[in-house]
């Protein structure tokens, strides 16, 4: 389950065949994304095979885990900017193909109950790429999320604020709020691999290493994942023994 790179640019070229692996073997693939700067070397790596390969994505759909409350989707820090900045406009993915929660909504009761029906209703996802919090959260599941949760909003934890306030000009401008997949969503999934790089996701990945299977650490249900792997660069695996980590270059 546990599987250390050499670097984060091995993680990123392992995820980016496997995920071209997974496009062509289902061309309609139903792909669960993720944000954050830990996935910004997968997306690049992708971007430049699929261009390479000239992938045929025409068919692929696409369902982001997150986004924050408030922020208009042209806001350069909202999850709707990053995807298109760092993906979707490289590998020209139609609007009508991508599919993110919305946090600038007339209705988000109803936007979160659509989202997760939505996911069902096109055969659930086929792959979840999942980035980590440094609390163990995962899309923005903070710790004692309901394992059974759908997409539902969060109040955003002060440490998640922090970790993610790096982006933003000041403190108030820090959303408090975000829409995220459930986590019961995220296990539906039919292939889920989390990604972990950098000596700050260190403690977060021994503490998930030696968790039990308990809402204090939402990622700790990925352990009751049929197909789950996690990938660490050796920085964010070196709290973990080298008995319990696998190799897969
Ligand atoms: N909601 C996102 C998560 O989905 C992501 O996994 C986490 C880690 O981000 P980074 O990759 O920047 O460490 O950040 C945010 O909180």
């Amino acid at each position: 389950m546990f599987f250390v790179f050499p670097s984060a640019d091995a993680i990123a070229q392992h995820l980016s065949q496997h995920i071209i692996d997974t496009i062509k073997r289902k061309p309609n693939a139903v792909l669960g994304l993720a944000t954050g700067s830990t996935m910004l070397p997968v997306y690049q790596r992708f971007a430049e095979q699929v261009q390479e390969h000239a992938l045929d994505l025409s068919q692929v759909t696409t369902y982001n885990l997150d986004e924050y409350v408030g922020l208009a989707p042209e806001h350069p820090q909202s999850y709707n900017h990053y995807m298109h900045e760092h993906l979707f406009d490289k590998i020209k993915l139609d609007d009508s193909q991508v599919y993110l929660p919305s946090g600038h909504c007339a209705d988000i009761d109803l936007e979160c109950k659509e989202y997760s029906a939505k996911i069902q209703a096109c055969g659930g996802l086929d792959f979840q790429l999942l980035g980590i919090g440094t609390n163990g959260h995962i899309g923005f599941n903070e710790p004692y999320t309901a394992f059974d949760s759908q997409t539902h909003v969060v109040e955003l934890s002060e440490n998640t604020r922090i970790d993610n306030g790096r982006f933003f000009d000041n403190w108030a401008e820090v959303p408090t709020h975000a829409i995220t997949m459930g986590i019961q969503d995220i296990m539906q999934a039919k292939e889920i691999i989390l990604v972990a790089t950098g000596a700050h996701k260190a403690e977060v990945m021994a503490n998930l290493f030696n968790s039990p299977i308990d809402e204090a650490m939402p990622a700790s249900i990925l352990k009751q994942h049929p197909r789950i792997k996690i990938f660490m660069d050796q920085s964010a695996a070196s709290l973990i023994p080298d008995s319990a980590l696998n190799t897969l270059c």
